[in-house]
């Protein structure tokens, strides 16, 4: 039995099946782990759900922004957005079932020490606390008001955790730092301007692996497609997901008990 961790899939549903099979995975013994953002951007993002939903218990997977995009504009009201590639799915015969399956995924995932949520964890964040606040997005998601929870998502601000927030704006600075996150600042506040890659930092911002921890968690995330898979100057274990498969990079599994990654190449 393996276990894979892979990054954001985007709609690269034809590098996805043939990722898997170059890892010869087999859902009855091999586990995956998808760290968010299975559609949008590329053109197979209605196949990429239909085949993660399919896989069941094996595949664990956790919400990415793209993700919860598609949910705010099929169950939020929200418009699309021009670039936006989910029509097929706003239109397939089993659009229900695969939004309401998606709409149970979780924002984070655990296993003992390794953690995965789709942007990263910020330091100021105990592991116990991030599960808990991930938790209220997540019973938010499942709830009679989750419309309007989708439509109140979208925003930036406030800017920075604080404890003693309440409401959309506390489930908004939780979305947007376990499904956005980036830059950061010394107190924990985020930056959404910058997207290249780590050393693009605005001044007084650095990326949020770059801040020591207490703790010493394995924290596998997605997200940040300039980094092409690695964390330069990383005071914790981080370990980059996202090879920018939509973007002309690849598509990469990265091996939870060997270390070792494994890469097709995007066809875009
Ligand atoms: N609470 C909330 N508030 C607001 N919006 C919310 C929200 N929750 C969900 N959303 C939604 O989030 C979606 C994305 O918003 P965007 O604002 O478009 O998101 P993004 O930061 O560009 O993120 P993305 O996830 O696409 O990142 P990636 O690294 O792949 O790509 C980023 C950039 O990296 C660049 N890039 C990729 N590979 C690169 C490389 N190798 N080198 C340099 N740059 C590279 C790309 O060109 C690209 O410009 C929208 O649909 C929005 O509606």
């Amino acid at each position: 039995m393996s276990t894979y961790a892979i990054g954001d899939l985007q709609g690269c549903h034809v590098e996805f099946v043939a990722l898997l099979e170059r890892l010869a995975f087999d859902p009855r013994h091999d586990r995956l782990w998808l760290a968010g953002d299975l559609v949008n951007r590329g053109p197979g993002s209605l196949a990429c759900l239909r085949e993660v939903e399919a896989l069941g218990e094996a595949a664990r997977v956790v919400l990415g922004n793209h993700d919860l995009h598609l949910l705010a504009v099929a169950r939020g009201g929200v418009q699309a957005k021009r670039k936006d590639t989910l029509a097929a799915i706003l239109e397939a015969p089993d659009r229900e079932a695969l939004l309401d399956w998606l709409q149970s995924r979780p924002l984070l995932v655990r296993d003992g020490d390794t953690l995965m949520s789709h942007a990263g964890m910020p330091p100021q964040w105990e592991l116990d606390q991030a599960e808990r606040l991930a938790g209220e997005v997540e019973s938010a998601l499942g709830s009679e008001r989750s419309g309007a929870f989708l439509r109140g998502m979208y925003g930036n601000e406030p800017a920075c955790w604080r404890d003693d927030l309440d409401g959309i704006d506390r489930l908004r600075v939780i979305v947007n730092t376990l499904t956005r996150m980036r830059f950061i600042d010394a107190r924990g506040c985020l930056d959404f301007a910058a997207k290249e890659g780590a050393g693009s930092a605005p001044p007084g911002f650095a990326p949020w692996f770059q801040y020591p921890r207490d703790d010493d968690p394995r924290l596998l995330f997605g997200h940040w497609a300039a980094l092409q898979g690695t964390t330069p100057g990383s005071r914790v274990r981080a370990e980059a997901l996202d090879t920018g498969c939509i973007w002309g990079g690849a598509l990469t599994a990265l091996d939870l008990e060997t270390g070792e990654r494994v890469s097709v190449p995007g066809r875009h």
